[in-house]
């Protein structure tokens, strides 16, 4: 029996989306998740529909509690979904399962050669098909780096690819180690760099297979000011130049302010929908929110006014 991208393929896509978004990478459809039950019941997410574009940097903001890492985590097929649908656009056609690069060097999950309207349904997916999606078609950064200490900077950058016993494209290679300032350093440990050169292994681990969408979890929230402000303008420009798409959590309005747009959630649910967010735009928006946790009855305003935004 075969495993690869074709398996979920035949079993979960279906020819036509149920509210089609041209340009979509991600989406989520009435999504919902509940943790416990009876009295520790929590409504994480309360039926979320939202679309994440290709090409686009987005912020994830909110406070704490508010479900921001759920959404992120249920987006990823990281954490199962309680009903609703998550669509991932891009994977699965039958150039991108044939792990080919133009260049003829093997290639996992290449979001540029692939069907922009081909299409899964990660609530659908078994436990090894996810791991496999995961894998091939999902980049992750997260706050605490996640590098392997027993490995060099470069086997860390290279390990999705060594998984999949595929061989790395070495121009996408030095292109991603010359872009993050690497050079020079592939051979030291993790223990052997700074917190911002660390991240930026991360990067460019979660960059190297060419990923479909990259989730970022608080990259920035071990990292002082200068290594930030490093890590985001990457980010960026792995956006703007690179055509990558992230979606990253953060606390940070600074943080966000790179982004190309800044959803805001509150009790479950997004509240603000905010396009070019500036670093005063979101702290005004983060403090009304926080009001909004005080007096739950503003949030179905603010839904009401971001939905009304969104069409
Ligand atoms: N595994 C879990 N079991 C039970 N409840 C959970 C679990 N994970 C999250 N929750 C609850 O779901 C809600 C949303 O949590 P989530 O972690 O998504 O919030 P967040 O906005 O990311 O918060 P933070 O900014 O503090 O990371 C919270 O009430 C949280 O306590």
């Amino acid at each position: 029996m075969t495993s690869g991208l074709t398996d979920y393929k035949q079993e979960t896509t279906v020819s036509v989306p149920p509210t089609p978004v041209d340009g979509t990478a991600v989406q989520a459809i009435g999504l919902v998740k509940d943790y416990g039950q009876g009295e520790n019941l929590v409504h994480a997410l309360r039926g979320v529909d939202v679309a994440f574009q290709r090409g686009r940097f987005t912020a994830i903001m909110g406070p704490s509690g508010s479900g921001k890492s759920t959404l992120m985590h249920t987006l990823a097929g990281l954490d199962s979904a309680t009903s609703g649908r998550v669509l991932l656009y891009g994977v699965g056609s039958s150039k991108s399962s044939s792990h080919k690069h133009p260049s003829g060097s093997q290639h996992v999950a290449d979001s540029q050669y692939a069907d922009p309207h081909s299409f899964v349904d990660i609530t659908k997916l078994g436990d090894n098909q996810l791991t496999l999606l995961r894998r091939r078609s999902i980049g992750f950064i997260f706050q605490s780096f996640n590098l392997l200490p027993m490995f060099t900077a470069e086997q860390n950058i290279l390990m999705p690819l060594t998984l999949e016993g595929a061989k790395p494209d070495r121009s996408w290679l030095d292109l991603l180690v010359t872009t993050l300032g690497l050079q020079g350093r592939l051979n030291h440990r993790p223990s052997e760099l700074s917190g911002g050169q660390q991240q930026r292994v991360a990067i460019a681990r979660a960059l190297v297979t060419k990923p479909t969408i990259v989730f970022a979890d608080e990259p920035t929230g071990n990292l002082d000011s200068v290594s930030s402000a490093e890590v985001l303008s990457f980010l960026k420009r792995s956006v703007t130049e690179l055509g990558q798409t992230i979606i990253m959590v953060t606390h940070d309005a600074v943080a966000a302010s790179y982004a190309d747009r800044a959803l805001v959630f509150a009790d479950g649910r997004i509240v603000a929908d905010q396009v070019n967010p500036t670093a005063e735009e979101m702290s005004e928006l983060l403090n009304s929110k926080a009001q909004m946790m005080a007096d739950p009855s503003l949030v179905d305003d603010a839904v009401q006014y971001s939905q009304q935004a969104q069409r």
